[in-house]
């Protein structure tokens, strides 16, 4: 066991979800200004500011602020816009543009390209507008639109909730009321996510009963959002805390979070964690062994389970993790890259379409094979303040949601290298 690291405040950046969330929001405010404290600045982030943008928003960030000021503007002309890597860019924006009047086309990365977006385009069809998608329901997606009327349709949300998340906050913004239902949605958090900002930006939307929601066109206005620091990446300091010991405490983050993923800590709790609900934040502390014997269902806080099966050979019995169908579906097939990145360390791991079984054992060294995964990079890097014993072939690919993770890592744990800088 390495020294026990002394209580330590964790500096995690503003949530991902909630800041592009707010910016789209922003935008979607014609002519109004709104503000946005502490939002997170990344890649993904950056792509959806530059993509809004494109699409007649003003955007305000000045380097090294903490304040992003969103001016509204209507989607209108002609665009082509780059995702990047982001997912929600590619969920949500494609709704918003077809919402104003023009022919806008949406691209991203090899990563973002190999994503469903089919559903997205299926509804935009069933609301009038002109879609096209490469073959199989990928980008580059191209709609062109007048405008959207009202009405009454169905989504999927079976392969994500990005796409019901992305028809919510464009309803407000059709020419009528709309009426949407989804018969089964993953990640049903992220949907709670959406209705509360889309409230706090002055929406009139109601779930009159369970999938079924009920938007007024009444369009946004200006409001002002701090952002909740990222309760996905403090699971990885969390988890730091419960196997090399000592205590790490998140500002910001409690009970009532707008973030599903902050029930990660629950999970840590039972496998052995001692979890402080604080007023000003969430403290979780090792306290000795991890312990498995387990099996949980992580379908709702999908992004967390890496964090979790990849601090699993640690514990004293076997963890089983369920509900994970919709993670193959991310930045990577997150059930396959975890399994065969255990397995290469030696650690036995068995998979199912929606699941995960992680052995407890002795983990050989290894590179992690991060498949541009920043979460497989995060997660791994936490086993590796036990084991001392691994390397990531792509450790940069944190910068897509935590560019400082490193140096944030090794702030709590010298343990942690520091990226080596790249030359050239
Ligand atoms: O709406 C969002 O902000 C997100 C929804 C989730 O995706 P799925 O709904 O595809 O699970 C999550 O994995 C992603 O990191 C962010
Ligand atoms: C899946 C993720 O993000 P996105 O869907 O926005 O690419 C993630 O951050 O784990």
């Amino acid at each position: 066991m390495t020294a026990r690291p002394r209580a330590f405040r964790a500096r995690i950046p503003g949530s991902e979800s909630l800041t592009n969330r707010a910016l789209l929001l922003s935008a979607a405010g014609e002519g109004a200004t709104s503000e946005l404290s502490y939002p997170l600045v990344s890649e993904d982030t950056i792509a959806f500011a530059e993509a809004l943008t494109r699409l007649g928003a003003r955007v305000q960030r000045p380097a090294g602020s903490a304040l992003w000021r969103v001016t509204g503007g209507r989607p209108r002309g002609a665009a082509r816009v780059w995702c990047a890597d982001a997912g929600t860019a590619a969920r949500f924006l494609p709704f918003f543009a077809a919402t104003g009047t023009g022919d806008f086309t949406f691209e991203g990365s090899a990563q973002l390209t190999a994503r469903p977006v089919a559903p997205l385009a299926e509804a935009l069809r069933r609301l009038g507008a002109r879609v096209s998608t490469a073959e199989g329901g990928r980008l580059p997606l191209r709609v062109r639109s007048a405008g959207l009327d009202g009405g009454d349709l169905d989504i999927d949300g079976s392969l994500s909730s990005q796409f019901l998340s992305g028809l919510l906050m464009a309803a407000p913004l059709l020419r009528g009321p709309l009426t949407v239902r989804v018969r089964e949605v993953v990640s049903r958090p992220y949907a709670d996510m959406t209705l509360a900002l889309m409230r706090h930006f002055g929406a009139e939307v109601a779930e009159p009963s369970p999938g079924e929601f009920a938007v007024r066109p009444t369009g946004y206005r200006a409001a002002g959002l701090r952002v909740e620091p990222d309760a996905s990446t403090a699971s990885y300091f969390f988890a730091a805390a419960a196997v090399v010991g000592g205590s790490v405490t998140v500002g910001g983050l409690s009970r009532d979070s707008l973030q599903g993923d902050v029930r990660f800590v629950d999970v840590l709790a039972r496998a052995g964690a001692r979890v402080e609900y604080g007023a000003t934040g969430i403290t979780v502390s090792g306290n000795g062994p991890l312990r498995g014997g387990f099996t949980v269902d992580m379908g709702e806080i999908s992004d967390t389970f890496m964090t979790l099966a990849a601090i699993a050979p640690l514990a004293d019995a076997p963890v089983t993790v369920t509900g994970i169908g919709h993670a193959r579906l991310k930045e990577s097939d997150r059930i396959e890259a975890v399994s065969r990145n255990l397995r290469a360390c030696g650690v036995r791991a068995e998979t199912g379409a929606d699941w995960i079984t992680v052995h407890p054992g002795p983990v050989t060294p290894a590179s992690i094979a991060c498949h541009r995964d920043h979460r497989i990079a995060m997660a791994f890097a936490v086993l590796n303040l036990r084991t001392g014993n691994l390397t990531l072939d792509d450790p940069a690919c944190v910068a897509k949601t935590f560019p400082g993770f490193h140096e944030e890592l090794h702030r709590f744990s010298p343990r942690h290298p520091l990226p080596v800088p790249v030359r050239g």
